[in-house]
């Protein structure tokens, strides 16, 4: 069996800069160099600071620390770490289109096809290709097309090899994986290309959970497993909004349900509505698969996943405004949290955005605090929905780094992000500062409702009456 000595992954972002350092790591005899267009970023995994990586995830930084310049690089070199690999992870990323066939449901592969063309026109001896971002079942004959019919007569072997880690646990989950899967051709050549990269993942993960599959089944299982995950938040969240009429508690429903080990407690926790950069644009892509093949009522199936989502972020905010005497209209609302999950600074699809928006349509004046969210980043956020102009967004909605000092005069915080430190903020002080009656809408079921209505709140969490 061939032996890997030079990995190149080609994009340097949440999922090509934290796998490739953790295989660094765990392979000291493969030098990695991952690659990006973007050279502002490149020079960010490279700054000596390493408070200024342009990722935040737990224990990312002490991997880099002990691995960089040693056997994990980061370059805008593309065609040389091309060259120079024997295996070429592609991770870019594989946003929705936004125009065109497809236009808000397929996934938009420009940047996958410019990649194979990119292997295809400097590759001088064999390659094994890599599938690491998240694909259409049936992408891996496109780019097989690309680089056979391009190519310099070089052998390729196409994987896929999907991520599975999540955003906040990403050292934890890439070091600790579930499992890892590996899709290829189940010719002798493919077979082999698969082994070859299961002997890299089993320097650390053990073997039995290192999976193999045809290339079809790789690429759909990803996107299945992301469905089936959002489906559960989906599904736990609709019965967050029966509960609110019923009485019951959607903690207890939670708990009751999850004890079934058929139905297993994790991924149950009600909130204000996934976000992230994943789970809306898989369904959407699993969706328009499922409708491209005709397979209409599997397509309607699935869009209810983000149908029920879309509810709920309205429906918070809908509860904001109704609570709040029906305006909000010049009233001073605290959000805490900007990004769509905690321990990220990613704020892709977060449900903040949109509830923002929603709020700034009934002209409601917003101040965020977020601990790892730039002020640069919200504006860019909220600017891209397009809903009003740049100025009113800056007009309308403030940033701030004290969240104690911001809620001077406010009417309302709403909890958009599960932050453990905002479990440990001097509330008796914030309900000092609020006028009164002061609200708290925690969209994240994250603080004590006993405490915080003894203080003096008027506390509404997601999923109770
Ligand atoms: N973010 C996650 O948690 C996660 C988890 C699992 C899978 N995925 C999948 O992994 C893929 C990447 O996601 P991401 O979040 O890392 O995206 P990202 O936007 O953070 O990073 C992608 C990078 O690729 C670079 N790039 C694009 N085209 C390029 C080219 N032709 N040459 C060199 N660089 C190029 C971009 O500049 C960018 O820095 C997506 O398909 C996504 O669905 C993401
Ligand atoms: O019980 C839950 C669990 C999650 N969420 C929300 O769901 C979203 C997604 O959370 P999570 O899945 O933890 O983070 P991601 O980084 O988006 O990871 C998902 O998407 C990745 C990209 O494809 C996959 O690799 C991961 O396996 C998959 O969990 C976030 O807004 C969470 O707040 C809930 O509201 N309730």
């Amino acid at each position: 069996m061939r032996k890997i000595t030079k990995i190149c992954c080609i994009g340097a972002g949440y999922v090509g800069g934290p796998t490739m350092s953790v295989i660094a790591k765990q392979c000291p005899d493969i030098q990695v160099t991952v690659v990006d267009i973007n050279e502002v970023r490149i020079a960010q995994w490279n700054d000596s600071n390493l408070d200024n990586l342009p990722i935040y995830e737990p224990g990312l930084a002490e991997i880099v620390g002990a691995t960089r310049g040693k056997n994990l690089f980061f370059s805008t070199e593309v065609d040389k770490a091309i060259d120079e690999a024997q295996m070429i992870f592609i991770s870019v990323n594989t946003p929705t289109k936004t125009y065109g066939k497809g236009k808000g449901q397929a996934a938009d592969l420009k940047f996958i096809e410019l990649c194979a063309r990119n292997i295809a026109r400097v590759a001088k001896d064999n390659k094994i290709v890599v599938e690491k971002s998240t694909l259409p079942v049936r992408t891996a004959s496109a780019i097989k097309s690309i680089l056979e019919n391009t190519g310099n007569g070089v052998d390729f072997e196409i994987l896929s090899n999907p991520e599975f880690l999540a955003e906040g646990t990403a050292i934890e989950d890439l070091l600790n994986a579930d499992r890892v899967l590996i899709g290829g051709d189940e010719t002798p050549s493919g077979k082999e290309a698969k082994n070859i990269l299961s002997a890299i993942y089993e320097k650390w993960i053990p073997k039995d959970r290192i999976l193999q599959t045809n290339v079809w089944s790789s690429e759909l299982s990803k996107l299945v497993a992301n469905a089936f995950l959002a489906q559960r938040v989906s599904s736990i969240n609709s019965i967050s909004a029966l509960c609110e009429k019923t009485d019951a508690n959607i903690a207890e429903v939670s708990r009751a349900i999850g004890y079934d080990s058929r139905i297993g407690s994790k991924f149950l926790n009600s909130s204000v509505g996934f976000g992230g950069s994943c789970f809306q644009k898989d369904i959407l892509n699993l969706v328009y698969i499922a409708r491209s093949y005709g397979l209409q009522e599997v397509a309607d199936y699935w869009e209810q996943v983000i149908i029920m989502n879309d509810y709920q972020k309205k429906r918070f905010a809908n509860t904001i405004v109704s609570s709040l005497y029906n305006t909000v209209s010049g009233k001073k609302i605290i959000f805490y949290g900007w990004a769509f999950k905690k321990d990220t600074n990613d704020t892709r699809e977060s449900a903040a955005i949109y509830v923002a928006d929603a709020l700034l349509d009934e002209r409601a004046e917003i101040t965020v605090y977020d601990p790892k969210v730039t002020e640069e980043q919200i504006y860019a956020d909220l600017d891209y929905l397009n809903t009003r102009s740049p100025e009113d967004n800056r007009r309308l909605l403030k940033v701030t780094n004290d969240p104690t000092l911001a809620t001077q005069d406010a009417h309302a915080i709403a909890i958009l992000t599960e932050w453990d430190e905002f479990k440990t903020y001097d509330w008796s002080l914030i309900y000092e500062n609020m006028l009164k009656p002061a609200f708290i809408f925690d969209g994240r079921r994250l603080l004590n409702k006993g405490e915080l209505t003894q203080i003096g709140f008027k506390y509404y969490k997601i999923g109770e009456s």
